[in-house]
């Protein structure tokens, strides 16, 4: 089986040169729950960039979906981003003058891809499906800076869960919900995922979320690396 993530001595750091991430192994099979967690600062949404190719690791190797990512083209990494993963931004990285309905469906907009050969009609049904399991078909026509937070979040889980992602990356999606909340926010992703067999890292840096998971992982532990 070729793992989803496969990382060996992978080292990044950003322009003025101090090492942030120096990783001697990190491996992430099929359909995985991983929950990365650590201190502010120790480079979490960083690993996540680098992961997902957002921001380009120069040293060791760093496969994805079985392609090396180190010195690999932008555009390589960007369709395998755009048609195979799912990204839920820390800070959701909505449109604000966009309806929900819209911030959905908008990678499916910049990345025909991530339609799955849907046609317009069987998109939207998807979109309704994965809308109703995460509780915000009834906001669809609101803007999204008219919903309040916690729907803000599910909207973003949402988009990133629509077109099947193989991979799902969260960055500390659920920060601004109450105990209650995250649970059934992480309750509604996971069933998605079980769903449609994507494998989840998730961060955070509430380790109350961790019991929740298969398989927690303290990016400290596994970063060499003096922050
Ligand atoms: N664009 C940048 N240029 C230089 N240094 C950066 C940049 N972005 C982050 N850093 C530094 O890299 C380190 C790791 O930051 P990162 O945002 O990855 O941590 P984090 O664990 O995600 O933190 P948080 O939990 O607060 O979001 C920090 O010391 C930060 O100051």
């Amino acid at each position: 089986m070729i793992p989803i993530i496969d990382v060996k001595n992978l080292k990044y750091s950003y322009k003025n040169g101090k090492i942030i991430l120096d990783i001697k192994e990190f491996i992430v099979n099929k359909g995985e729950k991983i929950f990365l967690f650590g201190p502010s600062g120790c480079g979490k949404t960083t690993f996540l960039s680098t992961l997902a190719g957002i921001i380009p690791a120069h040293e060791g190797s760093l496969k994805v979906f079985g392609t090396e990512f180190i010195g690999a083209k932008t555009s390589v990494k960007d369709r395998i981003r755009g048609s195979q993963m799912g990204y839920i931004f820390q800070m959701f990285n909505l449109i604000p003058y966009l309806n929900v309905l819209d911030n959905i469906l908008l990678p499916t907009k910049l990345n025909p891809k991530k339609r799955e050969k849907l046609d317009n009609h069987a998109l939207l049904i998807k979109c309704k499906e994965i809308a109703k399991a995460l509780n915000i078909e009834h906001i669809f026509l609101k803007k999204a800076n008219e919903i309040s937070v916690g729907q803000q979040q599910r909207v973003a889980a949402a988009r990133a869960l629509l077109g099947s992602p193989k991979l799902i990356i969260a960055d500390e999606p659920t920060s601004s919900l109450d105990a209650e909340a995250r649970e059934m926010f992480l309750e509604n992703l996971f069933a998605q995922c079980d769903a449609q067999k994507t494998t989840l890292i998730f961060v955070s840096h509430d380790k109350g979320l961790a019991k929740f998971f298969p398989r927690q992982i303290a990016l400290p532990e596994i970063n060499r690396a003096q922050i």
